[in-house]
């Protein structure tokens, strides 16, 4: 049995995650599968545009503006839109009008990983991102192979970077969402790719194939992730490894002819579910930070401005033209405190006397004064970094994993759900330390689990849910609690129960599980 859905009802599905980003969490949704699976008409929809066949990219943006109208009263969001692409291993900023440049992937304790060169465009309503995305599509690399007439030749992520600021408290808080469209994997015998598209399929397949060793690393829990094998890879590390809430849609095209790619992406997606995410957080700035960090540049202003005061006292002493009046008190001869005379210097600028102020508050009184607890605690963003890595905290027992399959109908190229898996995080996640792009990440011990969604066109999606945020993929965890261990849904979405974040098989599209534990694509 199986249900078509349209990319509405997708969207449905990861609506709960895309919304996050407005409360602060890091989000990545892409898209996996071979050439021609149809990743492109997920995430942007096909060639020519309606309304219904929108894809998840400009429904997220869309939503995004929903919310922003809805709570129009109590936050103050910005919105703005980075379109990138990686081709043949550079990095190169789709929303360019002028000739591309190379871009750099950087790694800051602020920001994390981003490409901060790229044009970053504010975006207040839904016509402005068709129009950009419009742009990024003109600019991106595509072309046609034996395998697909619009096939992507390179791997594209939007970044939305949402930054909001709650009115009544001032708390604000900065989300940034990647949907990351990537090219497809292909076998170049059957895409007769030659020349410049040949090189791009290499470079197209080495990537995917760094993306699986990361996958790899991450699921065995390797001390030594190598992230720096790719850009996509060092593009996602903070979304494979870190404290994002990531989906990943995977894609298989049915006809009978792609059976042994589909199932190395099946096997792909099975490993990706067994990813623990380290627990989302929020990139949450509160009235006690933003207190302290005007502390901050209060004691800056007052430091340099002694600095400063110095400074003149130093030049005072040695401009030749102020020596004249620098008064030696030559002790007087009753005085006999020949100690006295030497010391006794009068400093003067411009004829009047000097005297060194004091500045209102002390360095070193004011930080003895403020509650070093507060720069950890009361402050979810780049302070928790200095927490060491091994401080990540484990999912609680009410973690789970929701599993989204997707699948393609080979006739009618219509989309029919199976089964989801999702997972629910803590909200009360930690940095993992950061590290320069030079270096591969090594991976916390005990971060959390991730969560995967598939489709059979195939979809996969890993997210960390936060509790706040009412998930219709949220499940208990306890399956005592649940009345069936795959819950179906009526249109056929099976949800797998993970415990404790750990998913144990990935379930088959009728929520049960073939022996060899992998998914089952009925239709
Ligand atoms: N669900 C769907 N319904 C209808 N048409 C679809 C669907 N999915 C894909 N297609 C069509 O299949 C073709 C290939 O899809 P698409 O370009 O999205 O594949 P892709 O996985 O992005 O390929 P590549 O990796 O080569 O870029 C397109 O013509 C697209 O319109």
């Amino acid at each position: 049995m199986h249900t078509f859905i349209t990319s509405a009802e997708i969207f449905v599905d990861m609506q709960p995650l895309v919304r996050s980003v407005l409360d602060g969490y890091n989000i990545c949704i892409f898209a996996y599968g071979q050439t021609g699976s149809g990743k492109t008409f997920t995430m942007s929809g096909p060639k020519i545009l309606t309304e219904e066949g929108l894809g998840v990219n400009y429904r997220a943006l869309n939503d995004l503006f929903d919310i922003q109208a809805q709570r129009r009263d109590t936050f103050c969001y910005e919105i703005s839109v980075q379109m990138m692409e990686i081709y043949n291993e550079q990095v190169r900023d789709l929303l360019h009008s002028g000739p591309n440049k190379k871009l750099e992937i950087r790694n800051s304790s602020q920001n994390g990983i981003a490409v901060p060169d790229a044009n970053r465009v504010p975006v207040a309503s839904t016509s402005d991102v068709v129009d950009l995305m419009n742009l990024g599509q003109k600019n991106r690399a595509v072309c046609s192979t034996a395998m697909n007439d619009r096939s992507s030749r390179s791997h594209s992520c939007v970044t939305v970077h949402v930054q909001g600021q709650d009115l009544t408290s001032g708390t604000v808080l900065r989300g940034c969402m990647h949907l990351v469209d990537l090219a497809g994997s292909e076998r170049v015998d059957k895409s007769e790719v030659v020349g410049d598209r040949l090189k791009e399929a290499q470079h197209i397949n080495k990537s995917l194939a760094a993306l699986g060793d990361v996958i790899a690393s991450l699921a065995q829990k390797s001390a030594h992730v190598p992230y720096r094998n790719s850009k996509l890879t060092q593009l996602l590390q903070d979304s494979l490894g870190g404290q994002a809430k990531t989906l990943m849609f995977v894609h298989i095209a049915p006809e009978p002819d792609a059976i042994g790619e589909s199932i190395s992406t099946l096997k792909f997606a099975e490993r990706v579910a067994t990813v623990e995410l380290g627990a989302a957080k929020t990139n949450k700035e509160g009235g006690e930070v933003k207190e302290l960090k005007e502390q901050i540049a209060c004691l800056r202003a007052a430091l340099a401005s002694k600095d400063g005061e110095n400074e003149s006292i130093r030049s005072t002493h040695s401009s030749p033209d102020i020596l004249k009046d620098i008064r030696i008190s030559h002790a007087s001869p009753e005085s006999g405190h020949p100690g006295e005379e030497a010391g006794c210097l009068e400093v003067r600028s411009n004829g009047t006397p000097t005297r060194q102020t004091k500045p209102n508050f002390e360095l070193s009184d004011m930080l003895v004064e403020s509650d070093p607890s507060l720069w950890l605690d009361g402050c979810n963003g780049d302070n928790t970094r200095l927490r060491s890595i091994n401080s990540l905290p484990e999912l609680g027992p009410d973690a789970t994993h929701d599993l989204a399959l997707y699948q393609r109908s080979s006739l009618d190229q219509q989309w029919s759900r199976a089964g989801s898996i999702a997972t629910e995080d803590s909200d009360e996640g930690e940095f993992e330390t950061t590290c320069s792009s030079e270096q591969d990440s090594v991976r916390p011990a005990s971060a959390p689990e991730a969560s995967v969604t598939a489709n059979g066109g195939a979809s996969v999606a890993k997210k960390a849910q936060p509790k706040s945020v009412k998930s219709t993929d949220i499940r208990g965890t306890n399956p005592a609690k649940r009345t069936s261990p795959l819950p179906k849904k009526a249109n056929g979405t099976a949800h797998i129960p993970i415990k404790n974040g750990k998913q144990s098989t990935l379930g088959g599209v009728d929520g049960k599980k073939t022996p060899n534990g992998k998914v089952n694509t009925k239709k």
